[in-house]
């Protein structure tokens, strides 16, 4: 019987050519050509396969992260009071990498390894079929282990990248608010609560790894068995002559090259179950449907706006706290034009009543309209961009002023030098900006921190003009706590041209501010108590308005005495 494929008849030859010495030269040297030839072949195959792989996997990564983050960016304002940055930033970082080298350089070892070992077994079929069938045995056995270990490995790697995710939260918030840390001296007790959370990563990453090499070394027991199986059970078939050298020597030779693809495989599994422990989070993200649509619902013409606002019978929880209500059967209308000054005790839900106008949360109950119309059918989106907001801590991004400003716009490229300094005029922020050494490019540090409150306020005053100028009807303004009497002078009277034609709601913290108020709200227990312009609810003497008049008339008088 001659010897099925080409490498078992060069075997065969130099074996039976033993005695021939220029025989058996020949023979070896077509045995060099030959592998020659296949290395040559296969390290450039490889090394395109590896190009391609690593190129494939960045883009995947990439298209990964731009749908993870277009996916986080839709999620109702509840889902971010629910689910930490940190936690986020981590699963659009490290998770989408794991993920990304699980189903790339992974998926392309692994499908090498899946050929390779397909062809070993099918040569191993060809040479002697009952051989191969005894061989591989072992297989079912390792497939059924491979699968409990699996979904153990994927579980392991979920574990891991969850405390990975709360490792980077807490050095996310800890070093976004390094100010706080370190006024209250607490950098040393911070280390070692983020040690502690690497040291689980840690623990958790050890036990990945002696789970994976306990997986490598049951592989490598079976493919030595295999290698056995073959020694005796060949063995005895060549001793009955039903094999010869070159069969057997060819097929050990395919036994260990699919010993080695299955090593091979059991690697790309367990990266590939270590990918879907990671993607598992990932894919909760990509799947998850925002509450309510962020680009969807009715868009009014802009001739029919006036800006009246109404709430009726609106009851309200903050879903991350539903046994706490913040509203009950609240009832308030802001005819279209006006100024109303939203007032009371802190906690009492002022802020909250402008976050569900901007349609950040729906009402449990109830009705939110403008002019009449539902605020649940309109398209939020196209709502928001007709409501300015000038919030209580102006949060700015750490560019440039100029950058900051022009955010505002629908489309801060077009939006030009000249633009940028008539806003800052009408929002009292040029002076002081044009006294900075670079001006309108100084850099305001992540949330503006380079810059004092006063000024952060009359900045944000200037980015909301940008927004307000184009078509905004409704105007959001909320006071800061406290600022110096200059400050607060600049920041008022940039208002006040804000405000012209507008319906203005001022979430007012300092009662000065509610001076130009056509008509004050006072929320107290979860509904509007009190609600009238200012001079009238101040002739109320049990009014709960004229008791914060009087509270704040009072510390003022206090503060001026402690001067004297
Ligand atoms: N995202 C949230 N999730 C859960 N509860 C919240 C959330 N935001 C605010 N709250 C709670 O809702 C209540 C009302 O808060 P809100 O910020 O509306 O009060 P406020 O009247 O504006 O207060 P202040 O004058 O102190 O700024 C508070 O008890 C607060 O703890």
């Amino acid at each position: 019987m001659s010897a099925p494929f080409f490498l078992g008849k060069v075997i065969d030859t130099i074996y039976t050519s033993a005695s021939d010495t220029e025989a058996m030269t020949a023979s070896l040297s077509s045995l060099c050509i030959l592998l020659t030839g296949v290395f040559l072949c296969g390290g450039a195959a490889n090394a395109a396969r590896v190009y391609l792989m690593q190129l494939s996997g960045q883009q995947i990564v990439r298209n990964l992260r731009a749908s993870v983050f277009s996916s986080v960016l839709r999620q109702e304002v509840a889902f971010f009071d629910k689910n930490r940055t940190g936690e986020l930033i981590n699963r659009l970082s490290a998770d989408t990498a794991v993920v990304g080298r699980s189903i790339t350089d992974n998926l392309s070892d692994g499908l090498r390894a899946v050929a390779q070992a397909a062809a070993g077994v099918s040569m191993m079929f060809y040479i002697s079929p009952s051989l191969a069938s005894f061989v591989l045995l072992i297989v079912p056995p390792m497939a059924a282990v491979a699968v409990v270990y699996g979904r153990y490995l994927r579980s392991i790697s979920k574990r891991t990248q969850d405390a990975l995710a709360q490792a980077t939260q807490l050095a996310e918030e800890r070093i976004s608010n390094i100010r706080t840390v370190r006024a209250f001296g607490k950098e040393l007790s911070e280390v070692d609560t983020y040690t502690q959370k690497a040291d689980h990563v840690l623990s958790l990453a050890k036990l990945e790894a002696l789970m994976r090499a306990g997986f490598f070394g049951l592989t490598g027991v079976s493919g030595n068995l295999m290698i056995l199986a073959v020694l005796y059970k060949g063995g005895l078939l060549m001793a009955s002559q039903h094999m010869t050298i070159g069969e057997l020597s060819s097929f050990l030779m395919y036994t260990f090259w699919v010993g080695i693809s299955i090593a091979g495989l059991s690697s790309f599994y367990s990266e590939l179950m270590k990918g879907f422990g990671a993607g598992a989070r990932l894919w909760e993200l990509l799947d998850r449907k925002p509450e309510f649509p962020l680009n969807e619902g009715r868009v009014l013409p802009a001739e029919q706006l006036k800006g009246q606002l109404q709430f009726r019978d609106v009851s309200f929880a903050y879903p991350a706290r539903r046994e706490a209500p913040i509203f009950q059967n609240l009832n308030l209308l802001v005819p279209a034009g006006t100024i109303m000054a939203v007032v009371g005790p802190s906690g009492s839900g002022k802020s909250s009543l402008v976050s569900l106008l901007l349609r950040l949360y729906d009402p449990d109950a109830g009705v939110i309209s403008i002019d009449g119309y539902e605020i649940k059918d309109l398209n939020p989106y196209w709502l928001r961009s007709h409501i300015g907001t000038v919030s209580q801590e102006p949060v700015l991004f750490s560019c440039s002023i100029r950058d900051n400003i022009a955010y505002g716009a629908e489309d801060p490229e077009a939006v030009t030098m000249e633009d940028v300094y008539r806003a800052a005029r009408v929002a009292n922020a040029f002076d002081f900006v044009q006294a900075f050494p670079k001006g309108f490019d100084t850099v305001v540090g992540e949330k503006g921190v380079l810059l004092s409150g006063g000024q952060k306020q009359r900045i944000a005053i200037a980015r909301a003009l940008l927004k307000v100028n184009t078509d905004s009807f409704i105007l959001f303004f909320f006071t800061a706590h406290a600022l110096d009497a200059e400050n607060e002078f600049l920041v008022q009277e940039a208002l006040e041209r804000l405000m012209e034609g507008r319906t203005v709601v001022i979430i007012a913290h300092r009662l000065s501010t509610i001076k130009n108020a056509d008509s004050v709200a006072v929320i107290d227990r979860r509904h509007v108590a009190e609600c009238g312009p200012p001079t009238e609810l101040l002739g109320n003497r049990e009014g709960l308005f004229r008791k914060l008049m009087e509270k704040q008339a009072f510390l003022q008088e206090e503060q001026q005495r402690a001067l004297q």
